[in-house]
């Protein structure tokens, strides 16, 4: 078959006959369907197409296909798309071949249980992600979909919905941990930001894993603020948020990132109003070779200091919330263009970055930044931080590189302009002024620089912590199995 011709044949839709008509091209997939008595046509665009699900109540070919009416781009307030389901007999075989959902089946193993009889998959909905969507979302749309499947709440899979900031990490080391590590296989359903993610994997690393460890598989749907996690997997490229992918896609190993930090590092909670510990240590050996037990944190996005780590941080208040993915502009703004009309901060520290040298057969070595003050220390493993924001376009989903983009002190103008470029496809790493290269590490050693600690602030996918004077931080790729994402 040729790919831009349709196929055409027909069918019913809610008993109705219809004259069905699929439309494949590279570029998108259309499902339309005309009633044959009133000439009425309904358009389903594969944006917009969660899956089609057989419908065993039915006699011979029925099917329910699932799709979404997307949010008016004009919508005054935040809202979520509205599910549509249309009841389908002999619809073409090509479309059910593309998008039968049983791949949710393969993702989904319902048929496992544990011995108390809780199922091994959780729907978690976090709901202060975002602009506090999440919780409409997971009834109104993702719920309808799963009982359509059909999978039953509390017998196929049990729905949790966050109660405090620690929700998900106890969730995760209270029952899913040690289940993971008796070999059980599990997935979890994310109604969040990249947040939730972390708090999973970062209640997963045990200093010592068992060896039956089987890494739990999770479905993001994207709740969250920045979902750099879904933008950069492509599990957002269409209209679902997710569901599509959670329907369709198959799952992979997550890469991580794990940030090592001098003794004194603690982490920043409830709206920078206290610091605490952070979720391990580790021992390793400090920059001036003595051993010491490192507080550490893994991410699976982004390890920055400077002017990233700042707006992150400032913008993470009940208040900014409200403004959804505009917070970290306004925050930007602030920072840029202080009230006092003060240039922005030359950030003191020793940046090294860890290279990987090939013509040595892969040995490692650290090497300076020949600069002392900086403005923009950023080591990503994802290629966007936003949905249009390309912060690394370089970066391929789930590939496991880390790329640097760094650069000096610069007035806010001319900050505003080459991070603006980022907009534009990730532009702003052709410019002279910033630095862009895949590294394996990136270490900050602030020695005696910076006495205020708003100038020691690291983020690590969101968490901020912050180190103490003379202290430092190392980052690294991190090898370890511990979950795989389902992507497109
Ligand atoms: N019920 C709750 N009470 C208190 N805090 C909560 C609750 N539910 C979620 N949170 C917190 O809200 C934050 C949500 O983070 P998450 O990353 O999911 O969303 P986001 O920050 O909006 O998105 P992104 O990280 O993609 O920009 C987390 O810090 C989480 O701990």
């Amino acid at each position: 078959m040729s790919y831009s011709e349709p196929v055409i044949c027909a069918g019913f839709v809610d008993t109705h006959p219809v004259s069905f008509e699929y439309t494949s091209t590279r570029y998108s997939n259309q499902l339309k369907y005309t009633y044959q008595q009133e000439h009425h046509s309904v358009l389903i665009d594969s944006r917009d197409l969660v899956g089609v699900v057989a419908d065993s109540t039915k006699e011979g070919k029925s099917y329910c296909v699932l799709y979404l009416d997307k949010v008016p781009p004009d919508a005054k307030i935040p809202s979520i798309p509205t599910l549509r389901s249309a009841s389908a007999r002999d619809l073409p075989q090509e479309f059910v071949d593309k998008y039968a959902v049983q791949a949710f089946r393969n993702i989904l193993r319902r048929e496992e249980r544990n011995d108390d009889g809780e199922p091994n998959i959780h729907v978690i909905v976090s709901v202060l992600s975002g602009v506090g969507l999440a919780t409409n979302f997971h009834e109104s749309v993702l719920r309808p979909i799963l009982d359509r499947i059909p999978l039953r709440a509390d017998i196929d899979y049990k729905i949790h919905y966050t109660e405090s900031s620690d929700t998900i990490t106890d969730l995760t080391k209270n029952r899913l941990l040690p289940r993971a590590e008796a070999g059980v296989a599990q997935h979890i359903v994310l109604l969040s930001g990249d947040g939730g993610v972390v708090d999973v994997i970062n209640a997963l690393l045990t200093p010592s894993p068992s060896s039956s460890y089987v890494p739990p598989t999770i479905s993001l749907l994207a709740l969250g603020t920045g979902n750099a996690l879904a933008h950069s997997t492509g599990i957002t490229a269409d209209d679902t948020l997710g569901l599509s992918t959670l329907a369709l896609g198959s799952a992979k190993q997550l890469p991580l990132l794990k940030a090592t930090f001098s003794p004194g590092a603690l982490a920043l909670a409830d709206e920078a109003s206290r610091k605490e510990s952070l979720p391990a240590t580790v021992r390793t050996k400090a920059p001036d070779g003595t051993e010491v037990d490192a507080p550490t944190m893994y991410g699976a996005v982004v390890a920055s200091w400077g002017l990233h780590a700042a707006l992150v941080a400032d913008s993470d208040t009940a208040e900014y919330r409200k403004h959804g993915v505009q917070r970290f502009a306004m925050a930007a703004n602030a920072n840029l263009f202080p009230a006092d009309g003060s240039p922005t901060h030359p950030y003191q520290a020793q940046v090294s970055v860890l290279r990987s040298l090939p013509e040595s057969g892969g040995e490692e070595e650290w090497e300076p930044i020949k600069r002392e003050t900086h403005a923009y220390v950023l080591a990503t493993l994802v290629s966007n931080l936003e949905k249009e924001f390309t912060i690394s376009p370089a970066s391929k989903p789930l590939s496991g590189t880390l790329h640097l983009v760094e650069f000096g002190p610069m007035n806010g103008t001319e900050v505003m302009r080459v991070m603006g470029l980022a907009y534009q496809g990730g532009k702003h790493v052709d410019e002279e002024v910033v630095g862009y290269h895949e590294v394996e590490g990136v270490r900050i050693d602030f020695k005696d620089g910076e006495k205020d600690e708003r100038f020691r602030r690291i983020c690590i996918d969101g968490t901020i912590i912050v180190v103490e004077q003379g202290g430092w931080v190392e980052i690294q790729k991190e090898n370890r199995k511990v979950v795989e994402l389902v992507g497109p």
